[in-house]
């Protein structure tokens, strides 16, 4: 298949326009065909030595959901005593998840064994399995924002309450709780941006030709 430039335009809107979405979630169900979609568009990311790592726990109970938003709610404020000052109240005047307004939660989790001991890629560098994990989060978060849902990752929760509450084995890795769901409005520009916590660094600084340049 050759992509046009109507193509590529598109999904350059869904990249810009992906947000990390904690807020202004609206109670509407997600279809399962879309959940379907949004899964299967993960499941096709790649992985290496295409030993697709990943499984995918879907949450709508919402006893499930105020357990882990316990969790939460733990870990933020251990998280928010790090910062001091201003920025300790910046932090805590911060909305970082929205997992009991978002109808959908989705626990992505990393089979290190699948596929054996051994795995085409990863021989070297062991970390590529979590890796490919993450690539299938990305696909989720793309996807979600062609459906027009809203989606946010919730890193602030200790492993244990999601291992506890969704009866994950221990033998899998933890990747992580994301919370999805139709929401009002995307916003234009990230929320740590918006509520002054942090600007997106020029691209420029982040780009070096031929060799490591500390003066960009
Ligand atoms: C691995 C990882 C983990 C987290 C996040 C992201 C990623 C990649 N982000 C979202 C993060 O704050 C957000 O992506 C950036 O601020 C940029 O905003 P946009 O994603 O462009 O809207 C995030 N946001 C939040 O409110 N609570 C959280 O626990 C996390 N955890």
């Amino acid at each position: 298949m050759h992509f046009d430039a109507t193509h590529r335009d598109h999904l350059y809107n869904i990249i810009f326009n992906r947000r990390d979405v904690r807020r202004d979630f609206l109670p509407t169900p997600i279809d399962d065909d879309v959940i379907q979609r949004l899964l299967t568009a993960a499941h096709h990311a790649p992985s290496v030595g295409f030993m697709q790592p990943w499984d995918f726990i879907i949450i709508k109970n919402p006893e499930t959901r105020a357990k882990i938003k316990d969790g939460f709610l733990a870990a933020n404020e251990a998280s928010a005593k790090l910062f001091d000052g201003e920025r300790q109240t910046l932090y805590r005047s911060l909305k970082l998840e929205g997992i009991e307004e978002a109808p959908l939660g989705i626990c992505i989790t990393c089979d290190r064994s699948r596929t054996g001991n051994v795995v085409l890629g990863r021989t070297i560098k062991p970390e590529m399995d979590l890796f490919s994990a993450v690539c299938a989060v990305q696909n989720l978060w793309l996807a979600a924002r062609a459906e027009n849902l809203g989606m946010g990752w919730v890193s602030i929760l200790e492993d244990q309450v999601l291992y506890d509450t969704l009866g994950i084995p221990e033998s899998l890795d933890i990747i992580g709780y994301f919370c999805i769901g139709y929401v009002e409005a995307f916003q234009t520009t990230p929320d740590l941006e918006r509520y002054g916590w942090q600007d997106r660094r020029p691209l420029n600084e982040a780009i070096h030709y031929e060799k490591w340049n500390t003066d960009s």
